[in-house]
């Protein structure tokens, strides 16, 4: 690649360079997001970077998002971030085995006003509860479960998702490891795997993004 003079482009930021840590760091969360995430340090349920939420947001808004499908929903924080993009009287759909995070999840959304009639928490796995969900029926999947199940999520979410739509998978370069060949755990190898399967779908146009632990997503054609 070469610049608008013929020489070669000045290298691109790296992750950890200053331009990540000010994409990271430029997001003000308000007060209730801001519990959520006292919420989630005290059951320990890793919830997503401010920046990650934002694009959640920003991606709900985009595709004018009125049913949106999250599998993990943690104490809500990612979810308060999705119904933030949401239409006004968009549904989020959210999936999680543990009664425990979705109890602390009904308060972060009842401290951001949410109205009961705008969430749908399923308590369950999601290998019992995806195949119930219909197909192309779905603006937007987020998928935020374990990494080693990455793959069936995915697959999930591709089927879910109506033309037009978009998968976000969340921690999807495994930390960065993916780029590392000599990484071969079981997690390492399901992210390659659910990368893959999105990049081998003609249907979806993807593109990573590193923000957080990083994103994939994928929007499915028309
Ligand atoms: C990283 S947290 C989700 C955080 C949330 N999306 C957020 O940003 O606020 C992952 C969640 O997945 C849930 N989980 C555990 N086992 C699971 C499984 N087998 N499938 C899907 N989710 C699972 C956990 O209970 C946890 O709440």
């Amino acid at each position: 690649m070469t610049d608008s003079e013929g020489g070669p482009h000045p290298p691109t930021a790296s992750p950890g360079s200053a331009l990540i840590d000010y994409a990271e760091s430029a997001i003000v969360e308000d007060d209730a997001l801001l519990a959520a995430r006292v919420r989630a340090d005290e059951l320990g349920a890793a919830a997503v970077a401010p920046a990650v939420g934002a694009l959640l947001a920003l991606l709900a808004r985009t595709c004018d998002a009125h049913a949106v499908v999250e599998i993990g929903t943690g104490v809500g924080v990612s979810g308060l971030w999705l119904l933030n993009g949401m239409a006004a009287d968009g549904v989020l759909t959210t999936i999680d085995p543990e009664p425990e995070h979705h109890r602390a999840a009904r308060q972060s959304f009842a401290g951001a006003d949410i109205a009961p009639g705008r969430t749908r928490l399923i308590n369950g796995t999601p290998r019992d509860v995806l195949p119930r969900l219909a197909d192309e029926s779905y603006d937007l999947v987020f998928v935020d479960g374990p990494l080693i199940d990455h793959p069936r999520h995915v697959t999930e979410a591709i089927r879910m998702l109506r033309p037009g739509g978009v998968v976000v998978v969340h921690n999807a370069t495994a930390d960065g490891a993916v780029a590392d060949p000599a990484r071969t755990d079981p997690p390492v190898a399901a992210a390659r795997e659910a990368a893959l399967l999105i990049a081998d779908d003609e249907r979806l146009l993807p593109v990573v993004i590193p923000l957080g632990a990083g994103v994939l997503a994928a929007t499915k054609a028309r």
